[in-house]
């Protein structure tokens, strides 16, 4: 795990282990929640999954390496029991109303409840919900593809940047001796910003073209990527994030970094006709640009395209491997 990096972040590797195993609820067992369910399952912990609908053994395939893992598998939250140490939230944003009932039966005033999901207002949704317990909002960097319904490919990253504070620390041992690592940040507006940036340019224009992100090393659409991001550093600036410029380049960098065959969660929605988070992305900017008159005219036209689409059913066909 990366400790004392700059910017005010902290690993937690130099704690020490939670006192017990944890029990820990995964509502949503897509592509973000296999990989933390089978992160906590392997730190030691019992964890249960929380799906819509019956499934078996959870395989997570990272570099080439199959787990498979037989977890708890709650279909209704009603034959569930006391409430868990952790619940964590992994359902795309606009699901999130839909895991009310996982919340009532599971949150209780000792539990943490994380959200994992892509966005800088991740309080505002989940808070409504959320009666008693304590609310975690992570910033997700591990990119990872349901290839079928019970086996999510690993595709980059092993990152949850949290706000600093005890359950973020606590959020750090949990995943102790797993892929995943933790990192706290003192500055969580900013962190949250800079993330939006990552999904900002990647998750609309690999949706939009039906292709993965290899396509942004192609210099006219980095050319718009830099672009898209360019507005979003000023209207970030503007919401309070102390984004600076080149933040701009650090997001085309890690871009560069990823395989160019990973795709983006935008994208493996369009593909199979689920509603895209295209209102928590670049509709999170053109709102908070309209609130501090910003202009922001080609995240405006991205928007407009992802809206588009946005009613249109599953587009059956698969993008092309490899770059471009
Ligand atoms: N995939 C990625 O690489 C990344 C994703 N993110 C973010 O993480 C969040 C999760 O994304 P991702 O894992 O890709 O999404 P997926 O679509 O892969 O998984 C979402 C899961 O939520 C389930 N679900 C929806 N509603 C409920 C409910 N009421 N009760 C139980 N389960 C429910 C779905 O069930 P069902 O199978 O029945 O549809 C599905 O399994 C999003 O905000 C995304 O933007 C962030 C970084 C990277
Ligand atoms: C960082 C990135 C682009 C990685 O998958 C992501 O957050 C997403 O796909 O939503």
């Amino acid at each position: 795990m990366t400790e004392s990096t700059t910017g005010g972040l902290t690993g937690a590797s130099g704690l020490e282990p939670l006192e017990r195993p944890q029990r820990v609820a995964v509502v949503g067992a897509g592509a973000i929640g296999g990989i933390v369910a089978e992160a906590a399952h392997t730190a030691g912990h019992h964890v249960t999954l929380c799906v819509r609908r019956p499934m078996g053994p959870l395989t997570v395939e990272r570099d080439g390496l199959r787990r498979t893992v037989r977890l708890p598998v709650a279909t209704r939250p009603d034959g569930l029991g006391a409430p868990v140490d952790w619940l964590l939230i992994a359902t795309k944003a606009q699901d999130t109303r839909r895991t009310l009932g996982w919340i009532r039966r599971l949150a209780g005033p000792g539990t943490r409840v994380v959200v994992l999901q892509n966005g800088v207002d991740h309080e505002e949704r989940l808070a409504p919900l959320l009666a008693v317990g304590e609310l975690v909002p992570a910033l997700v960097y591990i990119a990872a593809e349901r290839v079928s319904r019970e086996h999510v490919q690993h595709r980059w990253g092993r990152r949850l940047v949290v706000p600093s504070g005890p359950a973020g620390a606590d959020l750090g041992r949990l995943f102790r001796g797993s892929d995943v690592d933790v990192v706290c940040e003192d500055d969580f507006t900013t962190a949250a910003w800079r993330k939006l940036m990552t999904n900002l340019a990647a998750n609309p224009l690999t949706a939009l073209t039906l292709r993965r992100i290899g396509v942004l090393q192609q210099p006219d659409l980095r050319e718009l990527a830099r672009g898209l991001l360019t507005e979003a550093v000023l209207v970030g600036r503007a919401e309070g994030a102390r984004l600076v410029m080149s933040d701009v380049d650090q997001t085309l960098d890690l871009y560069s970094a990823m395989h160019p065959h990973s795709g983006t969660s935008m994208l493996y929605d369009r593909l199979a006709g689920r509603p895209v988070e295209h209102d928590l992305i670049t509709g999170a900017v053109v709102r908070a640009a309209d609130r501090h008159e910003v202009p922001v005219p080609l995240n405006r036209a991205v928007l407009a395209l992802l809206r588009a689409f946005g009613e249109q059913g599953a587009v059956g066909v698969q993008p092309l491997a490899g770059v471009g």
